[in-house]
């Protein structure tokens, strides 16, 4: 027998979890469903483990610094407490019944299972039909996108889900790909004494950034002790014993215990039957509208709307979608001052539009650079201090439409910038601001001098 309800949420991820919370709170019925762990990626098998492992990484790293700053000290590195962090209490051993309880404590109802939308108003959850008067909500997130590389199907390769259950760091580690996932995972690794090398197949890591931050982290890692190979095909993998061999296209072979794919995330439409509501199963990504409506009743959120796998953009998205179906006003969707954070060491953040995407998208550009050690900051703080700011201003209307913050405290420091942009604040006001001495955002005011020309 069909079940009548107003709301059905497809996926109970971070995206999912929070549009389905808030309709329950204001008093919907609501069925949150889900395949897996409520919570989704995140807190399992991504952000908060993987930033876990960081920390940890980050302090032997800070403690391999002590020597000739502040006296002698000794690091012994050992994975054991950061498995133990991710398995009590990041994830309580992948168990999500403290995420359910949270939900269905909100007045939720909760289904474990695969859905899958049958026709308009109808979903199916494993063989039980569900039948919401007023909404749909998907929010199915995102999975790890295989590259085409001979031999790649037939080994055990890890993607994100396999490198944070370890309980210990493997010997050695091959990256295939150098975004986000391979570069944070790489050096996290690394200081723990895995043998790491990155295989990037376009000219630098985190391509979608600014290339002076690639560089900048490219050199980082590699006096970590890191191999980056950048512009490198792989074409062929094998794996026999506890060997991988990846096969690159200049003819070099790299070797690893353990291989990581981290090669991009997409969505999967077709399988949620998405063609029974009118909409394009072999699309890359769910197309919404500014209020993150996909087709009648229907709403999409999270990584599955390709508008950036982050998972602050798929809370922002879900509270638009939220507001919608409650009828609340609010603004629509506006990405201009999308920010992005790789937690690596330096810290690369990041908003807004590159000065290569600002140009594609026809804007006259100025940029503005300037180094972090050549800073008072910088020169204080010494080991460590690699970074810059480089800020993109649109020429014709003087305000900065993208900026890039990398360094000890990147990430925080690109706050302010993210303001600037969003708000479309004058260059001219910001460079008569006054900015805290000796911090480290006082670089984007030597930016703005190297920008003024
Ligand atoms: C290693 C790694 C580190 C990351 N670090 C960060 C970070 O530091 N900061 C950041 O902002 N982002 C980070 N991200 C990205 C972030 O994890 C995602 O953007 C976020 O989880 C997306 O949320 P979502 O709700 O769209 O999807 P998900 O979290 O993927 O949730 C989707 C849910 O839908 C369920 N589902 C799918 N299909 C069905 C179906 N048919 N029926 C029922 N349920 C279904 C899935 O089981 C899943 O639980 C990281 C990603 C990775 C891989
Ligand atoms: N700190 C964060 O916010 C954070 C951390 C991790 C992941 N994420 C999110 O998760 C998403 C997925 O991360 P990701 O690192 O897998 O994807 P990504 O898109 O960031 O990077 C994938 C990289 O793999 C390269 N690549 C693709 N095919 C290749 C091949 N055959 N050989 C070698 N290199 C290849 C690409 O050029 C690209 O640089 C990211 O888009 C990001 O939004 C965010």
């Amino acid at each position: 027998m069909a079940q009548d309800t107003d709301v059905v949420v497809i996926g109970m991820g971070v995206g999912g979890e929070h549009v389905a919370g808030r309709l329950a709170e204001a008093g919907l019925d609501v069925v949150g469903v889900e395949a897996q762990l409520v919570g989704g990626e995140c807190p399992y098998w991504a952000c908060i483990p993987s930033k876990m492992m960081v920390r940890a990484g980050n302090l032997i790293a800070e403690a391999r610094r002590v020597p000739g700053m502040a006296g002698q000290a000794e690091v012994a590195p050992d994975f054991t407490p950061v498995a133990t962090r991710i398995r009590e209490e990041a994830t309580t051993d992948w168990d999500d019944q403290a995420a359910v309880d949270r939900f269905t404590g909100k007045g939720g109802r909760f289904l474990r299972g695969r859905a899958r939308l049958t026709s308009p108003g109808r979903v199916d959850v494993d063989g039980q039909v569900l039948t919401p008067r007023r909404s749909i909500v998907l929010a199915t997130g995102s999975r790890p996108q295989i590259p085409p590389v001979p031999g790649l199907d037939k080994v055990p390769y890890w993607t994100n889900r396999e490198a944070i259950a370890v309980k210990e760091a493997p010997a050695s580690l091959l990256v295939l790909g150098g975004g986000a996932v391979g570069c944070e995972l790489a050096q996290a690794f690394a200081r723990f004494g895995t043998v790491v090398t990155v295989v990037e197949a376009r000219e630098g890591l985190l391509p979608a950034e600014e290339p002076e931050a690639g560089r900048l982290l490219g050199d980082a890692l590699g006096r970590e002790g890191v191999s980056v190979r950048t512009g490198a095909g792989a074409t062929s993998v094998s794996h026999s014993g506890d060997t991988f061999r990846l096969t690159l296209d200049d003819g070099e072979e790299l070797t690893g215990q353990q291989l990581l794919v981290s090669t991009g995330r997409r969505a999967d439409l077709a399988t949620l039957g998405v063609e029974s509501v009118g909409l394009d199963p072999a699309a890359r990504a769910l197309s919404v509208d500014g209020q993150m409506r996909a087709t009648d009743g229907v709403w999409g959120v999270g990584d599955l709307t390709g508008r950036g796998a982050f998972t602050h953009v798929a809370m922002y998205q879900a509270e638009i979608a939220a507001r919608s179906i409650l009828g609340e006003p609010g603004p629509e969707a506006d990405y201009r001052a999308l920010p992005r954070v790789t937690f690596t060491d330096p810290e690369i953040g990041s908003v807004g539009m590159s000065e290569r995407a600002a140009g594609e998208r026809g804007l006259r550009v100025r940029t503005g650079t300037a180094q972090v050690p050549a800073s008072t900051r910088g020169w204080i703080h010494r080991a460590g201090n690699e970074g810059l700011i480089k800020l993109v201003e649109d020429a014709e209307r003087g305000v900065l439409v993208g900026a890039t913050s990398a360094g000890p405290t990147g990430g925080e420091v690109l706050y302010g910038l993210a303001v600037a942009v969003q708000a479309e604040v004058p260059v001219e006001q910001l460079r008569h601001m006054i900015y805290a001495y000796p911090t480290f955002h006082r670089v984007v005011e030597d930016a703005l001098a190297d920008l003024a020309g």
